[in-house]
């Protein structure tokens, strides 16, 4: 369904993947690593090059609005631009069936943005992705604020999207984490993708069938396991 080759940003990053209906591919990476980069290059957020398509049209070819609608990059810390709450929401009604599964049922349109703590502002902003209802979800790092009934809350949700066929890539930092929600998992060094680091206390994943180049890995299918 989502399709990137050979996406660059100047010394920054180089990576190719590919994402299929219902699927979510995790990456992790250390900090600094790339990975905000590589999901920012996907939703064509900041200047890159590369050939990204959706459903097998060209990311050149959908006005990049409609393009950053349908590849939905959610930030680790998102974006405010208004004083209330119900100013970031086109249609708070769909969105407020989110709220009602991340704890957040008691929320107001005339909230001010500046009394939100930061793992409500992280669920807030989850739920105004979801509301646009995306084919594909960059999720990044979405739980990193969140205490364990609300982790566990939005894993159900985003388990719920794949059900119906959204993609998603999801950065995240806790490899637990990354075994319970992907299909895959994919590791992002100095901007390289490469396949996944075991987990903890597991076996040495066996190497790819050929050998990933120095610089760059193509990598799609299942994960090595
Ligand atoms: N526009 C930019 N131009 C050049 N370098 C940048 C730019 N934006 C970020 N960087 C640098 O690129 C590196 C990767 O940043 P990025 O935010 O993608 O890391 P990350 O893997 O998401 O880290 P973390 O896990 O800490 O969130 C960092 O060293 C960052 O300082």
């Amino acid at each position: 369904m989502l399709s990137v080759r050979r996406l660059r940003r100047p010394d920054l990053l180089e990576a190719s993947l590919t994402l299929a209906d219902g699927e979510c591919l995790a990456i992790r990476g250390a900090s600094g690593s790339g990975k905000s980069l590589l999901l920012r290059a996907i939703a064509d957020l900041d200047p890159n090059e590369g050939e990204v398509t959706l459903d097998g049209v060209h990311r050149e070819d959908i006005p990049a609005p409609d393009w950053r609608r349908q590849v939905c990059y959610l930030p680790a810390e998102a974006g405010w631009w208004a004083d209330d709450l119900g100013a970031h929401f086109n249609d708070w009604d769909r969105a407020s069936a989110f709220f009602q599964r991340l704890g957040l049922e008691d929320a107001r349109k005339d909230w001010p943005i500046a009394r939100l703590s930061t793992g409500e502002r992280q669920r807030f902003a989850l739920s105004r992705a979801l509301a646009i209802n995306p084919r594909v979800l960059l999720l990044d790092e979405p739980t990193s604020g969140l205490d364990q009934a609300a982790i566990t809350a939005v894993e159900g949700l985003i388990a719920e999207r794949l059900q119906t066929g959204t993609g998603v890539i999801w950065v995240t930092h806790d490899p637990v984490q990354a075994e319970r929600v992907a299909d895959r998992w994919l590791y992002l060094e100095n901007g390289r993708l490469r396949q996944a680091l075991p987990l903890p206390g597991e076996a040495v994943p066996r190497e790819p069938e050929a050998p990933l180049s120095s610089h760059s890995a193509e990598i799609s299918g299942k994960a090595v396991q």
